[in-house]
């Protein structure tokens, strides 16, 4: 059998291997050859020297094939020659190698182009392959020795032990325009790793769920049965810098680089740090190489994460980037509702609006109100009014804020947003520049406030609550499908909150 026939026969055996696709063509266009050290393809009795080269399109290819292929393709080559077989991978990109002659009749004839010195140079690369400098592909990745073992123990234990929360599930995360965008990418994210956005990168205010975000990703990987590493920023620095103290850098890549699936939340924090942020570096590109999925969270955009390398800035810029703004009134109340269920607490609806209109930006707190607000009534043993929801909450201090916005601090807003005076917003003017602004206003209004349609359309000039419906309606729709306003709506509602 010439190495042709061979190459074609492991291909057949693969074809009922689960292999992904990049590897699958890699392994299509590779090639294999008898290692030259041996002379001759065959023995004067048809055996193999069982000693091949398999050379692959470049050296990403190379990396990867030996690391994950390898010792399937000896496994394979030995069973179809029913002799011991050892395979070297090799990349056409490196120094190409000559083929002895008897081999130039079959598919290769592009290789055949280097000087003898130059062939030398690359059999001797060949034959101490694990003792050349190593190029900066292959130091991002973990020997093969120590992957092999992630693979068989440590793997099954780090998997066991990923620690991720039951409650931040995909089910349990309530979708409004604050979080729309974030929600659809992790859910494309987790459907399809490593095929649609990456990297994910989630940015948003503290508690309003980037860490539920990244979990309920977390989870559905689990559930179709992949490595998943979830990992705050500080956890992985204090590995590295474990890594780097007792010398065990190489298991420490091998277990980052052996996951399917890397959550990392709070990613600003490296920012700065040297070494966590190179490691970081290289276990991105090992994994992204690999298609394997990386989902970071923080809580600003990469161009604000300042002292963080640009290389780094830059790759958190290579896939999709997501922001998680303070949702709206009607988010928060539906959390709010969600939330007491899953307590099996019942809150009438005046004080889920209360609760939802005093605590603005952070979701967490607003659970915590909800807490608050059990433990004050249990132990008073009270009905639960909306005067022992005011005591519970104020009677803790936390909530000294009266955020509540009212309809006129909002039409100020937008229409210092938008540049145009008050009067004529809420005016009878028809232009466009001034109708756009009014129907936001009455948007905001509506969201934010109880103000009724009818009182909305008084403020406006007078308008019929059928108006005022309508531009709520359409100021809805057009948020899904228009960043920009969008992003204009998000930054009044900031301006709103701060001051
Ligand atoms: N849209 C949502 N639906 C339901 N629960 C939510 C939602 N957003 C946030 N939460 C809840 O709010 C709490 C805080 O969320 P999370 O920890 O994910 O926030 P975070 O953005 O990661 O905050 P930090 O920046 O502090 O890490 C969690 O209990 C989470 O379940």
């Amino acid at each position: 059998m010439n190495t042709a026939t061979i190459w074609r026969t492991v291909l057949e055996h693969l074809e009922h291997s689960p292999i992904d696709a990049v590897s699958k063509t890699w392994l299509q266009d590779a090639q294999l050859l008898n290692s030259p050290a041996m002379g001759e393809e065959t023995s004067t009795h048809g055996q193999h020297s069982g000693l091949f080269l398999l050379q692959v399109p470049n050296d990403l290819a190379c990396d990867v094939i030996t690391k994950r292929w390898q010792g399937i393709l000896e496994q394979l080559l030995s069973e179809i020659l029913s002799q011991p077989a050892q395979l070297t991978v090799i990349s056409a990109t490196q120094a190409p190698p000559s083929r002895p002659r008897s081999e130039r009749g079959e598919r290769e004839v592009r290789h055949q182009t280097s000087a003898q010195s130059a062939q030398q140079t690359y059999y001797d690369s060949v034959s101490s392959h694990t003792q050349r400098t190593p190029t900066q592909t292959e130091f991002a990745y973990a020997s093969r020795e120590r992957l092999d073992e992630w693979d068989n123990e440590q793997r099954t234990n780090m998997l066991m032990n990923n620690r991720l929360n039951q409650r931040y599930t995909f089910d349990a995360f309530i979708v409004g325009n604050s979080n729309r965008l974030a929600h659809a990418a992790s859910l494309a994210v987790a459907e399809a790793p490593g095929e649609s956005y990456n990297p994910l990168f989630l940015y948003g205010g503290v508690g309003l769920g980037k860490t539920h975000l990244l979990h309920a990703i977390g989870h559905q990987g689990v559930q179709t049965g992949l490595a998943v590493l979830y990992v705050s920023s500080e956890q992985f620095t204090n590995e590295i810098v474990n890594a780097i103290r007792y010398r065990t850098t190489e298991e420490f890549r091998a277990k980052y680089r052996s996951v399917d699936i890397l959550l990392v939340d709070d990613i600003q924090f490296i920012a700065g740090k040297e070494s966590t942020e190179e490691e970081f570096f290289h276990t991105f590109n090992s994994l992204y190489e690999m298609s394997k999925q990386i989902v970071i969270c923080s809580d600003r955009p990469p161009k604000a994460i300042v002292s963080l390398e640009e290389r780094l800035r830059s790759r958190f810029e290579w896939g999709l980037i997501a922001d998680i703004q303070p949702p709206d009134l009607e988010t928060r109340m539906a959390i709010l509702r969600v939330k007491a269920d899953l307590l099996h607490y019942h809150v009438p609806d005046e004080i889920i609006s209360y609760i939802a209109g005093r605590v603005q930006t952070n979701i967490r707190e607003l659970e915590g109100c909800l807490n608050r607000l059990m433990a004050y009534q249990q132990l008073h043993r009270s009905d639960l009014t909306l005067d022992v929801a005011r005591a519970a909450i104020s009677s803790l201090g936390n909530d000294n804020r009266e955020t509540h916005l009212n309809s006129q601090q909002i039409a100020e807003a937008v229409a210092e947003y938008y540049h145009i005076s008050l009067e004529a917003m809420c005016g009878k003017q028809r232009d466009k520049y001034i109708v756009m602004p009014r129907q936001i206003a009455m948007y905001l209004i509506r969201q934010e406030t109880q103000a009724s349609l009818l009182e909305i359309g008084q403020l406006f000039g007078g308008r019929d609550h059928s108006t005022v419906l309508h531009a709520c309606e359409k100021i809805d729709r057009t948020l899904n499908i228009n960043p920009t306003l969008r992003r204009e709506i998000i930054d009044i509602r900031e301006q709103l909150m701060r001051s």
